[in-house]
């Protein structure tokens, strides 16, 4: 079932045009984003969660058997519509347990937060949803550990755990894999695949070799325009995707030559 759609959506920044009249819908599927650097993926992102305004067009989400117009939704209105992003660039306390974290926008995501002090029993079921979360996103061993301290796989993970906290139907991944070493990228894969199986995904990832292993759909955005949308087959072997992305794309190249390699160590700051 479609989800969230858009319908002749743009942006201009002054005389660029950003993300260009785009037409897409998204339906019970893992889709993937992909285009070359400034091709409109994050500012798309940003138009589907209300970070930005669009020049033009609408974006919609499903409600029941109808359409609702959410254009311009500010994100906290977004996400209580069921549409979450996971950030390249966290929102997480640092200083916080990483089980705090998740429990914490469990409540922010509830409806009694404001009353919790009164409500000892709404508290135990937020710490059971993080507990839930944790064991989903592989992170349960790392519970009481502060969320500065983790690894950037380990980051990425407890992205992804806010991101559910929340109890979203579409998930928004934004480069879930951006600093992961080579060797838990395996991990960070598993996890996109697991939360594919109930949630509907809009992935943006530059490793060429997890977008053609998990995708269903890939879409191609270049200079803010669709250029391509089809199975990773498909795509694949487009000659415009080719000549605009994909040139010299060869399955198993991609990992460990991206960017952000730089290594699965704590960082010291969340
Ligand atoms: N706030 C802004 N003001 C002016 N120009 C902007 C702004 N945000 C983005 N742009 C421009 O819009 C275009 C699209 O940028 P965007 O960040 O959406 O691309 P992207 O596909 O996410 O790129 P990347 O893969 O490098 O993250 C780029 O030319 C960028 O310079």
């Amino acid at each position: 079932m479609a989800r969230l759609r858009t319908r002749g959506l743009t942006k201009r920044f002054g005389g660029l045009t950003a993300v260009d009249h785009v037409d897409f819908e998204l339906g019970d599927e893992l889709c993937s984003l992909i285009g070359p650097n400034g091709a409109g993926k994050t500012t798309f992102f940003d138009l589907l969660t209300g970070v930005l305004e669009p020049t033009e067009g609408t974006v919609e989400r499903r409600r029941g058997d109808t359409w609702e117009d959410v254009t311009g939704a500010p994100p906290h209105a977004t996400a209580a519509s069921g549409v979450h992003r996971s950030y390249q660039i966290t929102s997480v306390f640092p200083e916080r347990t990483v089980h705090e974290n998740v429990r914490i926008a469990a409540q922010a995501a509830g409806s009694d937060s404001y009353t919790l002090w009164r409500n000892a029993g709404a508290f135990d079921r937020y710490v059971e949803e993080a507990d839930d979360i944790l064991d989903r996103v592989r992170l349960a061993d790392r519970a009481d550990t502060p969320a500065r301290s983790l690894s950037h796989g380990a980051k990425r993970q407890l992205e992804v755990a806010i991101a559910l906290a929340g109890d979203p139907d579409v998930l928004l991944l934004d480069e879930p894999n951006a600093g992961v070493s080579s060797e838990s990228v395996d991990d960070i894969v598993a996890l996109i695949e697991d939360v594919a199986s109930d949630h509907a995904v809009l992935l943006v990832e530059h490793n060429m070799d997890i977008v053609m292993n998990v995708s269903d759909r890939i879409v191609v955005l270049n200079r803010g325009s669709v250029i391509a949308d089809g199975t990773p087959e498909e795509v694949r072997d487009d000659p415009a995707v080719q000549e605009a992305y994909l040139g010299g794309y060869e399955p198993g190249a991609a990992r460990g030559t991206d960017r952000g390699e730089d290594g699965d160590t704590a960082e010291g700051s969340a």
